[in-house]
């Protein structure tokens, strides 16, 4: 059987904490296609790692064409995402980047100053979520993981095909997007998550991380298969 991500050569995951970058490795080790890297939690940090592990392949001459963000995430129960689920992000957003004004929350892209969104490109997207079983829907990414009915409500009003909520995609996905414009090629995303939490009230009892952390696993071996 061919990989579902047989076309690239090679490829960067990016995962926040060693856990995750383990449970990644429990399935890719043997791949040399893949390079996996725990690069901390929250958009800032995914950025920093990414961006400093695609220059550093770049310049050894052995770049990657495809990036894939990993890790745990929230699910949005409202749209029947449940603990353990596999998601594939047909956007990853930038959910808490803009401004709260008297009319609501206003994103980077409605105040003008640039994107708040990226677009995983559909093919990869498909054949991943096939290989994987996963749902397709929005990731979102945040800096403040959400602890209320109250903010699972407005997220979900302004993104009702919202699947999950994670804290890295957006900031991998910028990095690989300002690296592509730079050196004039296309670097395509994934953002794929296994859900550990429900988003919602703040339950630390009802998280299930080793579930979510052994379908990664299952996930990434379904991808290398
Ligand atoms: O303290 C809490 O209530 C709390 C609830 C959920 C997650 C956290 C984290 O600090 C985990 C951050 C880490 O895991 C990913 N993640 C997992 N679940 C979520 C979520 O519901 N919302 C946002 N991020 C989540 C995230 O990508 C980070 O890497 C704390």
């Amino acid at each position: 059987m061919l990989s579902a991500l047989s076309a690239y050569r090679r490829v960067l995951v990016v995962a926040a904490v060693p856990a995750e970058r383990e449970a990644v490795l429990a399935a890719t080790g043997g791949a040399p296609q893949f390079d996996v890297l725990a690069g901390g939690v929250g958009p800032a940090a995914a950025a920093a790692a990414t961006a400093t592990a695609l220059v550093t392949a770049a310049e050894r001459a052995h770049p990657y064409d495809l990036v894939v963000a990993t890790g745990i995430a929230g699910g949005f129960a409202a749209h029947g995402v449940q603990i353990g689920d596999t998601v594939l992000a047909d956007r990853i957003v930038a959910a808490d980047l803009g401004a709260r004004t008297p009319d609501g929350f206003a994103s980077v892209a409605e105040l003008g100053f640039g994107t708040a969104e990226h677009t995983p490109p559909p093919h990869p997207v498909r054949a991943a979520a096939e290989a994987t079983g996963a749902r397709t829907g929005a990731v979102l990414s945040v800096s403040t993981v959400t602890g209320t009915r109250e903010r699972a409500e407005e997220l979900l009003a302004r993104h009702p095909d919202a699947a999950a909520e994670a804290m890295e995609g957006f900031g991998v996905a910028q990095a690989a997007a300002a690296h592509a414009a730079a050196r004039g090629i296309a670097l395509p995303v994934l953002e794929l998550r296994t859900v550990s939490n429900a988003v919602g009230p703040r339950d630390r009892a009802a998280w299930r991380i080793p579930d979510a952390l052994a379908a990664l696993t299952a996930a990434f071996g379904k991808l290398v298969a």
